[in-house]
């Protein structure tokens, strides 16, 4: 099993301190960074494009960036935060025409490329692709927003990608997103994730350190 990263989103950050917000939870433990690309086009929200991520790396940020797009279409977006300098690109499979193309664009710019599955969405897209994603993104809410509900049929679908992964021998990363807390997250990971995306659970608490530190004491109880 490959070590557990967990990525605060920025959604919930407070974003007209954006930087700072970034650098607070960098220095409270985070591994990654999620950002959440939304264009009120492929999901009912709008947040922000490849110039913030680059406002953030000048700002000094030096963790890597986990960019999850819910665009419709994907492959221009893709250039521009491969530029801006992104380390994790995931898109919705079906925002792309051609996703065997999109996933290959992801990587020939030396990226990790993620798909991304909508709760709704059967394992199935991932027939043909799998051995050429890092990383599959479990959605355990319908995309648009934060601080939704978890959704618990998603466990199942973990478990299941978990047992194909394993079987193939791959070592492809399971990332999920949505209503990922303090009181979940072991359960979570023991159906098989390793990178876990929590917004409202980090940024909605009192101290980041504190927040990230209980997620880590419960992904070491749930790795006993
Ligand atoms: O992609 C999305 C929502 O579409 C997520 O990344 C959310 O931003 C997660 O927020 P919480 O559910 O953790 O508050
Ligand atoms: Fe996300």
């Amino acid at each position: 099993m490959n070590s557990y990263l967990i990525a605060p989103s920025i959604l919930a950050a407070d974003l007209a301190r954006l930087g700072e917000e970034v650098q607070n939870v960098v220095d409270a433990g985070a591994d990654i960074i999620h950002f959440d690309v939304m264009d009120n086009h492929y999901v009912p929200n709008l947040t922000f494009g490849p110039a913030v991520l680059q406002a953030l790396k000048k700002y000094g940020i030096k963790a890597d960036f986990d960019v999850h797009l819910m665009v419709e279409p994907v492959d221009a977006l893709i250039e521009q935060f491969a530029d801006a300098g992104a380390a994790y690109i995931s898109f919705h499979p079906e925002a792309s025409k051609h996703v065997d193309r999109s996933i290959g664009l992801i990587k020939s710019r030396g990226i990790k490329a993620g798909l991304v599955l909508n709760p709704a969405t059967p394992l199935s897209v991932l027939d043909y692709v799998l051995p050429s994603l890092d990383f599959v993104l479990f959605m355990s809410v319908n995309p648009g927003f934060g601080g939704q509900s978890f959704i618990p049929y998603t466990l199942d679908k973990i478990r299941q990608l978990r047992k194909r992964i394993d079987e193939l021998g791959l070592n492809t990363r399971i990332e999920v997103d949505g209503g990922v807390k303090t009181n979940n997250i072991a359960e979570v990971a023991a159906a098989g994730a390793d990178m876990f995306v929590a917004g409202t659970a980090i940024f909605g608490a009192e101290n980041y350190k504190v927040a990230i530190d209980e997620m880590r004491q419960q992904l070491a109880n749930a790795s006993k």
